[in-house]
């Protein structure tokens, strides 16, 4: 098997990552939809893509190949069959059954060029773009009517981590809690089924499931060990049957998985927004997410008999850590250096969120300069960019990137 996919770390020097330049989806953002959306502003465009330039441009310089998840898209909805088959699967999602609707947006969805109807997946299709008017009753009455959107808009795209997660040499696709995400993984589903650049990548769990997981909370320590967040968004239900798979494939090298379970709630909505790995001992934290005695649930699984899986219990993260991978000793370094006021506020804003391109050189948001001080101070070298509008979604530098190959370390 020709790998398409080498992620066996953290950490390794990056040599290819997942990307998605913000377009027009974030300015179909309104102060009514925003939540829903799981925005808690609306980012000024123009601005947001001159900053995910520079982020992308920043991994460019340093080495990294650049790959944008809709530039895969259009690659395969090239082919007519698959397309097709896309868009049907798209907008039953959606909630469209046979019907004067599903036909008016198919018609109008297959009639653009491939990239043209790529892109507007993206932005979302809104309903005065059809000539549907008059003979839809749901969109001149009731609740749907008060929805400008025949297909919503999917703002929180540009945050490529969560859809989807590689590991080893193989990925997750995920099912993603929020609906204003689902569509995002269908998207992945068919690149890795139809791009030849991805042909016979094994796929540890896929999307169609009833439990969620999502990319941010999947954090590859090493070869053999991941840490999985029980999170807002992900379910320890899923951890454990991902757990057996990893633990049973033959492709798979993992043997330990480190479940561990923070607050759930929007501002700590991954495990990557609180924890990020950053070299072979040293670990951003947010203080916020242990209790009064500086505990929190953590839970090693490894093999059990007969497939199913042992579990061990603690509620010391560094502890736990140190043993699963086997250190002596490990830095655990403090979002806004553990102040009561600066560590919620550069957390709010990514401050824990770092996106590690080499051992001990990491790329993060350059307004959390109290968290960027002590990295230094801990000798870490950091590559600022730019956060004022790319912030607004609650995402940072790891959230905005799927790492697709790492050297090994
Ligand atoms: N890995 C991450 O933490 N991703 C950030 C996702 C932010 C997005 N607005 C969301 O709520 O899903």
């Amino acid at each position: 098997m020709e790998k398409a996919i080498n992620v066996n770390s953290e950490i390794g020097k990056l040599k290819s990552v997942l990307l998605h330049r913000p377009g027009a989806e974030v300015e179909n953002i309104t102060p009514d939809t925003m939540h829903q959306l799981l925005f808690d502003d609306i980012p000024y465009l123009k601005i947001a893509q001159k900053e995910h330039d520079f982020f992308a441009q920043t991994l460019r310089d340093n080495g990294a190949e650049t790959v944008y998840i809709e530039d895969l898209a259009a690659d395969v909805f090239q082919t007519e069959s698959v397309k097709k088959d896309f868009l049907a699967r798209l907008l039953h999602e959606a909630g469209y059954r046979p019907g004067r609707t599903l036909d008016g947006l198919t018609e109008y969805l297959t009639s653009m060029d491939t990239k043209a109807m790529v892109d507007k997946i993206y932005a979302g299709v809104r309903k005065n773009e059809l000539d549907l008017q008059r003979t839809v009753l749901s969109d001149m009455a009731g609740s749907d009517a008060e929805n400008h959107f025949y297909l919503n808009p999917l703002p929180n795209a540009y945050f490529t981590r969560d859809p989807q997660a590689s590991m080893g040499v193989g990925m997750t696709i995920n099912k993603m809690t929020f609906p204003a995400r689902q569509p995002e993984s269908l998207i992945t589903e068919y690149v890795m089924a139809h791009h030849p650049r991805f042909k016979d990548t094994p796929i540890w769990r896929d999307r169609n499931h009833t439990t969620r997981i999502e990319g941010g909370d999947e954090l590859v320590l090493n070869k053999h060990t991941v840490a999985i967040g029980v999170s807002e968004r992900t379910s320890s239900k899923t951890i454990q049957a991902l757990a057996k798979e990893l633990f049973a494939n033959p492709l798979s090298t993992f043997d330990t998985v480190l479940a561990v379970e923070i607050p759930h709630n929007h501002a700590m909505m991954h495990l990557d927004t609180v924890f990020t790995m950053i070299n072979h001992d040293q670990f951003t934290v947010f203080p916020g997410i242990f209790d009064g005695s500086g505990n929190i649930n953590a839970f090693i699984l490894r093999p059990g008999k007969d497939g199913e899986v042992e579990i061990e219990h603690l509620t010391d993260l560094k502890a736990a850590l140190k043993k699963v991978l086997d250190l002596s000793e490990l830095d655990l370094i403090e979002c806004g250096n553990g102040d009561p006021i600066v560590a919620p506020r550069e957390q709010w804003n990514d401050g824990s969120n770092t996106l590690a391109i080499a051992p001990g050189e990491i790329v993060t948001y350059d307004r959390n300069y109290v968290t960027i001080e002590l990295l230094k101070e801990h000798g870490v070298k950091v590559h600022e960019i730019l956060s004022s509008e790319l912030a607004r979604g609650r995402g940072g530098a790891r959230c905005m990137s799927q790492p697709l190959w790492r050297e090994d370390i």
